[in-house]
């Protein structure tokens, strides 16, 4: 018999299984509310002009192809670093960042995820929000960590949970690590209000518990990347040493290119160093060294003054995009007649809109009207245009009244 006669067929992506029974349905108004990536109001992919022109930059400069620093490009860590913390943060003038390049945000939770099961010898317990970001557990738990959650996410009015989140927290063993997404939730798209983040610094500083920050949508939430990175901001202003996840899928639309980094404050030099001779010793038998092509467009971005500004332009341009797709929807319903409150789908931020609907309803937008999203009534708000809002907004009230 065979080697492999005893492996079994795992279940297939929730998500990627969207896409599939999308692309077999033939109706003309099938909607794909699946997958979380961005698409402009032709229902495209989009490539920012600013990195188009960072490729022509990078392509003209005949860079070789040499392997990269196990920890990635100097430049490319210390750019994307001022762009998290902000130029002029202690932080970065005292230099007590530990910044590697990752294999985008996936990678940059693996390295965490192994770093912290190998040295934080307080706790294996990651407590993650539910819900949460479907790959956050299998990433943590192939890292030898045991993953809990905390309340977040409140049903009833498709909002946040704080009175739940922080009595949950505020039972969290000491020395426990807390996974935070610093703006722009996924799967809910709701984030905590800047007093809420401020009441949850204090209680995760008293109760000495590890934020764990996972920023993926930086600029891509509000249009404005300093406000995006509020919470990382405060926490370290309240003191506390964060450890952050970055993504430049969504905020660059650098999806394939895969660039991404992972950072460790540190308290001083030394401690840095000794830090980042781990991360390296991890980092070296995962995957060796990152791929150098997207990394160059992210620095060339970042530290091109001009093209820098072109970005902060054209990631806003998404954020109102979407923003913007909210609002109709909201609008399209109350046309419709609808009497329900969708007072959500405009207080939420970023990629995706936790709708409220049930499995059921969920079920009959995707048989009736062919429109596709996951069980939990997630949809991505990316995929909504100009073109297809107001049949979205038919479809779900025809589904909800
Ligand atoms: C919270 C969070 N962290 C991290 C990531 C990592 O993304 P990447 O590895 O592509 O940078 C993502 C990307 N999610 O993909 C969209 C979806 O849910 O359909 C994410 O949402």
């Amino acid at each position: 018999s065979s080697w492999w006669s005893n492996v079994e067929m795992g279940p297939p992506d929730v998500i990627l299984g969207v896409t599939e029974a999308f692309k077999k349905d033939n109706n003309p108004k099938k909607m794909n509310l699946g997958v979380g990536a961005y698409r402009d109001d032709n229902g495209k992919p989009y490539i920012l002009p600013s990195v188009r022109k960072a490729e022509e930059m990078v392509v003209a400069a005949n860079l070789d192809k040499e392997y990269s620093p196990i920890g990635g490009d100097a430049e490319y860590c210390s750019s994307v670093a001022k762009l998290a913390f902000g130029t002029d943060s202690p932080v970065i003038t005292n230099k007590l960042n530990v910044t590697v390049q990752s294999i985008s945000g996936t990678g940059a939770l693996r390295i965490g995820a192994a770093y912290f099961s190998k040295w934080h010898s307080k706790s294996k317990d990651f407590y993650i929000p539910s819900p949460s970001w479907g790959n956050h557990t299998p990433i943590l738990k192939h890292s030898g960590l045991e993953v809990k959650s905390y309340r977040y996410y409140d049903p009833k009015t498709c909002g946040f949970d704080f009175a739940g989140a922080m009595e949950d927290i505020s039972k969290i063993p000491e020395g426990s690590v807390i996974l935070l997404h610093a703006c722009a939730h996924n799967p809910t798209g709701v984030d905590p209000k800047p007093e809420q983040w401020a009441e949850m610094s204090s209680v995760i500083k008293s109760r000495k518990i590890f934020p764990f920050f996972d920023m993926a949508y930086q600029g891509f939430a509000s249009g404005d990347t300093k406000k995006d990175a509020f919470a990382v901001r405060k926490f370290i202003e309240d003191g506390h040493q964060v450890s952050l996840c970055q993504s430049f899928a969504k905020n660059m639309g650098l999806y394939g290119e895969r660039a991404g980094a992972f950072t460790l404050i540190c308290s001083d030099a030394d401690e840095a160093a000794r830090v980042m001779s781990q991360v390296k010793i991890i980092i070296r038998p995962m995957y060796s060294n990152p791929p150098v092509h997207g990394a160059r467009l992210v620095k060339t971005i970042l530290t091109t003054p001009e093209l820098n500004a072109q970005w902060l332009t054209e990631v806003k341009g998404m954020a109102d995009r979407i923003i913007g797709m909210r609002t109709k929807l909201v609008e399209g319903l109350a046309k419709e007649g609808s009497s329900k409150n969708w007072q959500h789908v405009t207080d939420q931020i970023g990629m995706f809109c936790f709708t409220g609907l049930t499995p059921e309803q969920v079920g009959r937008l995707t048989k009736e009207f062919s429109i596709y999203l996951t069980k939990d009534g997630r949809i991505s708000v990316a995929g909504v245009c100009s073109g297809n809002v107001d049949y979205l907004a038919h479809a779900i009230h025809t589904v909800t009244k």
